[in-house]
């Protein structure tokens, strides 16, 4: 009250005081009585001064009084205080508010009675009026907060979620390199000690996430596309995030029901509160505890978005080839970094160039920054991988290592781990079956034999640059002397090992020379040359599916087209994971076009590799006649050159019957209705223990597990495929948000919408609908993996054995080659050039 009256008369003149003082003296002191009584009154005057009484008393001027009625009075003052105080303090300089405030301040003073009651009314009036604007305050907070206790119940259970301790489930022995729990430390009483007690330990530096990714710590993830990829860093402690942290106790702490009915308000405050808490689910870990009893160690990190062009590392290498024409005798490359020339015998008499260079050995022979020796000869790989198995608690780490004469894959290895098996036999295919009459490796085998096996850089024009990555770019090659294009993805070494990225360029490395499948990439060949890893990939002319995407109309597919381009993806997913390969970076922007309209998916250095045990699941039912003319059926196909996919997949993979399922001698549970009407086996290998708790995708394509960072598997690519066929039918992701924060929020707690245009079918809706189910032990294709959603009514009709020989959707004219050398827009002579611009390591071609 004391503020509220000074502040309101502050404004009036002294003399005015000084009569005040002095009414107030006659009022309530003594008679004055000569000079001591005169110093008496002053000093009265001076502690008059400074009381409540005072305050009371210049309040009371500045109002109209009307004695005879105290209701008026009352209001009066309301609407003279509400006018002064949102005049605020400026008033001092507002004549028309200082008019005002002094109108009250006529010469009629009231009596001593009206005074006093006056006075109180007052008190009470300016009481009440606090009390009313702090009940107020109060109200708004809590009715921000919970108007709806489910809605608070379950962002506080999801804030419990991500406090808490990934649980390992014993049953399943899922969970894998839990490296990312930190141990709770019984002896830090408080959430603020913890987190200093975090911050005052050394900081350490990124670190680099074990082999694709398993546990929370490490570098930004990213690809790129302009989207973000993050994965953790737990170990950088911040101050701020320690507030951030307290901020996130106290919210929740205000999401205790109230009886506010303020819903939107709250909902607004709830998501807002909710962003913060899962942006905090990524920067902070927590234990399960109470905050004022929270003993964990906090960990700190921070979502990094992915920009378009990748942040690497501040570097200058500068590595330049330079080849005359073509029809010179001489093809000289010349290395910018020490300006050697590499020889070149070159081309006369269409003789392939051979090449010799003094450091291109000595990098043949290093091991570069990456832990792999390479050569093209030889190659000995060491992979470390978390894999699931029974045993979650020790996250049974298995090392296996792989040895190679050819560089595209023939290995022969050494392993503890059983299930290797189906890998192996990948391993030994070594000259890719489905490619095996593809020119392009006759031209490679050809070039090698003139070259004397050590293929390289100086062997390739590099035409253009098609892209750049995370990791390394992407230039389209011809090699020389054939008329035989690829896509070389050129990665340093140095670089990669600088940004504790060589693991995930060896994951993707060790996953490419795997792939054998008409969706997914062929390696043609792998070198190291300059101490640059190359990839010498199939190179696909029709540009990504997003880009495809913008130039439809209306920037979606029609759902015809849509269900060609994510059936031919179900079936590159249904093979990674048979192979033990969960994807995990699902986006259109991964989605390569091939020359045919066929599709290819790219991208694999985020991808988790684990064990997986193919299972062939049986029916003892006779044959069934009518399964003919089964739309499902999938092995009806009576062209010639069409192999039977489930037949093919039993040979392929070597599936077997569960161990339970042939010990026990018990039919299989069977997958759904169709496999029931179906005699023939149907074969489930989805990596269904796989456990990761990286934080790795694409925001609009986290799936929720990722996001709340519960540990996930193979379901995490169901969860994307049903964004992408959302996205390619309605031209956007369901759960965009206005920021990557709200995106995340959107994910966990959005329910799925469609929009009411354009028009998609029943179908279509029902199998995103099941796919995009929060919970991954509930959402399609977890349990029985691809098996189940290729037998979706969306996908009926489709003959999937016969898909890669079906026509794709037309294609915009969007092939673009580059020009050859010699060719218009070619270039002959050829500058490679590795630079740092800021953080940004790019390759440029000139
Ligand atoms: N085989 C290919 N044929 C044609 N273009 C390709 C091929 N491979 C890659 N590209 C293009 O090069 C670009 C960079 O590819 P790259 O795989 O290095 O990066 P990315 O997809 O951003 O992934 P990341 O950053 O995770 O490595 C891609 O966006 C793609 O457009």
């Amino acid at each position: 009250m004391g503020s509220f009256a000074g502040s309101c008369e502050i404004v009036e003149e002294k003399d005015e005081e000084l009569r005040m003082a002095k009414a107030h003296s006659g009022r309530y002191g003594k008679p004055s009585l000569g000079g001591s009584s005169s110093k008496d009154s002053e000093r009265k005057q001076r502690e008059y001064h400074g009381s409540l009484e005072y305050d009371i008393d210049k309040l009371f001027q500045s109002i109209p009084v009307k004695p005879p009625t105290r209701r008026l009075l009352s209001s009066s003052f309301h609407n003279n205080f509400e006018t002064s105080a949102s005049a605020g303090p400026s008033r001092t300089t507002s004549p028309s508010t200082r008019s005002a405030m002094k109108k009250p301040m006529t010469p009629q003073s009231p009596r001593v009675a009206d005074s006093l009651s006056l006075k109180q009314a007052l008190r009470d009036r300016c009481i009440s009026k606090a009390s009313e604007m702090a009940a107020q305050k109060r109200l708004s907070k809590s009715a921000a907060a919970s108007p709806r206790v489910s809605e608070a119940d379950r962002i506080k259970s999801l804030y419990n979620q991500s406090t808490r301790l990934v649980p390992v489930d014993k049953g399943k022995g899922t969970l894998v390199s839990e490296t990312s729990l930190m141990p709770v430390n019984k002896d830090i009483p408080s959430t603020s000690r913890s987190v200093s007690q975090r911050s005052e330990e050394p900081p350490n530096p990124v670190s680099e996430p074990s082999q694709a990714g398993t546990n929370r710590s490490g570098s930004c993830l990213s690809s790129g596309s302009g989207d973000c990829e993050v994965e953790l860093d737990e170990n950088v402690a911040s101050t701020s995030a320690q507030d951030d942290v307290q901020e996130v106790d106290k919210h929740v702490t205000s999401l205790l029901p109230s009886d506010s009915s303020n819903k939107d308000n709250a909902e607004e405050l709830e998501k807002k509160i909710l962003a913060t808490t899962l942006d905090l689910e990524q920067t902070v870990k927590f234990d399960d505890s109470p905050p004022e009893k929270s003993k964990t160690v906090r960990k700190v990190t921070r979502m990094i978005p992915r920009p378009k062009k990748k942040i690497l590392v501040k570097k200058k290498l500068k590595i330049g080839i330079v080849s005359t024409k073509k029809d010179e005798e001489t093809n000289k490359l010349l290395c910018q970094r020490c300006h050697c020339s590499l020889k070149s015998t070159s081309i006369i008499n269409n003789q392939p160039p051979s090449y010799t260079t003094s450091h291109e050995v000595a990098d043949e022979n290093s091991s570069g920054s990456c832990n792999v020796s390479q050569s093209s000869e030889a190659e000995i790989v060491v992979m470390k991988q978390n894999v699931s198995s029974s045993n979650n608690d020790s996250g049974n780490k298995f090392e296996f290592s792989l040895s190679s004469k050819d560089s595209l894959g023939d290995y022969s290895r050494s392993t503890s781990m059983s299930e290797e098996s189906n890998l192996s036999s990948r391993f030994s295919c070594g000259n890719k079956p489905h490619m095996s009459m593809d020119v392009r490796w006759e031209a490679i085998k050809h070039v090698k034999l003139q070259c004397g096996g050590s293929l390289g850089l100086r062997h390739f024009n590099l035409l253009k640059k098609l892209g750049c990555g995370d990791i390394g770019t992407v230039y389209l090659a011809e090699l020389i002397g054939t008329n035989c294009l690829f896509a070389i993805k050129v990665m340093d070494n140095e670089f990669l090992a600088r940004r504790k990225k060589s693991p995930r360029a060896q994951a993707e490395r060790e996953i490419l020379k795997m792939l054998d499948h008409p969706f997914l990439p062929t390696l043609y060949a792998q070198f190291t040359s300059d101490n640059l890893s190359c990839l010498v990939m199939e190179y696909c002319p029709g540009g990504d599916v997003h880009v495809l995407r913008q130039k439809q109309l209306g920037r979606c597919f029609p759902e015809p087209a849509a269900r060609f381009y994510v059936a031919e993806i179900l079936l590159a997913l249904e093979y990674l994971h048979m192979l033990g390969i969960i994807y995990r970076d699902l986006k259109p922007e991964n989605i390569l076009v091939r020359e045919d309209g066929h599709i290819m998916l790219t991208d694999f250095d985020l991808s988790l590799r684990c064990a997986v045990n193919p299972t062939l699941l049986t029916s003892t039912s006779p044959p069934d006649p009518a399964r003919m003319s089964d739309p499902y059926n999938t092995s009806n196909c009576i062209q010639p050159f069409c192999v039977n996919e489930q037949s093919c997949q039993v040979s392929c993979f070597s599936p077997r019957l569960s161990s339970n399922q042939q010990q026990q001698g018990r039919k299989p549970k069977l997958p759904d209705q169709h496999l029931k009407r179906s005699s023939l086996p149907q074969l489930v290998a989805e990596p269904t223990e796989a456990r990761s708790n990286s934080f790795v995708g694409t925001h609009e394509y986290l799936a929720p597990e990722i996001i709340k960072g519960e540990g996930h598997g193979a379901a995490v690519d169901w969860w994307t495929f049903g964004v992408l066929l959302y996205e390619l039918l309605y031209g956007k992701t369901p759960f965009k948000g206005y920021n990557n924060d709200q995106t995340l929020a959107n994910v966990v707690l959005e329910n799925l919408k469609f929009p009411d245009s354009p028009l998609v079918s029943f179908q279509a809706k029902d199998l995103i609908r099941g796919l995009l189910v929060k919970e991954p032990e509930n959402r399609f294709g977890t349990e029985k993996g691809s098996a189940e959603i290729k037998r979706h009514p969306f996908f009926e009709g489709l003959n999937w054995a016969l898909i890669r020989c079906a026509t794709p959707p037309e294609l915009p004219d969007c092939y673009d080659f580059g020009g050859g050398p010699g060719s218009p827009g070619g270039n002959d002579d050829r500058y490679l050039e590795c630079k740092a611009i800021g953080d940004h390591l790019e390759f440029e071609l000139f």
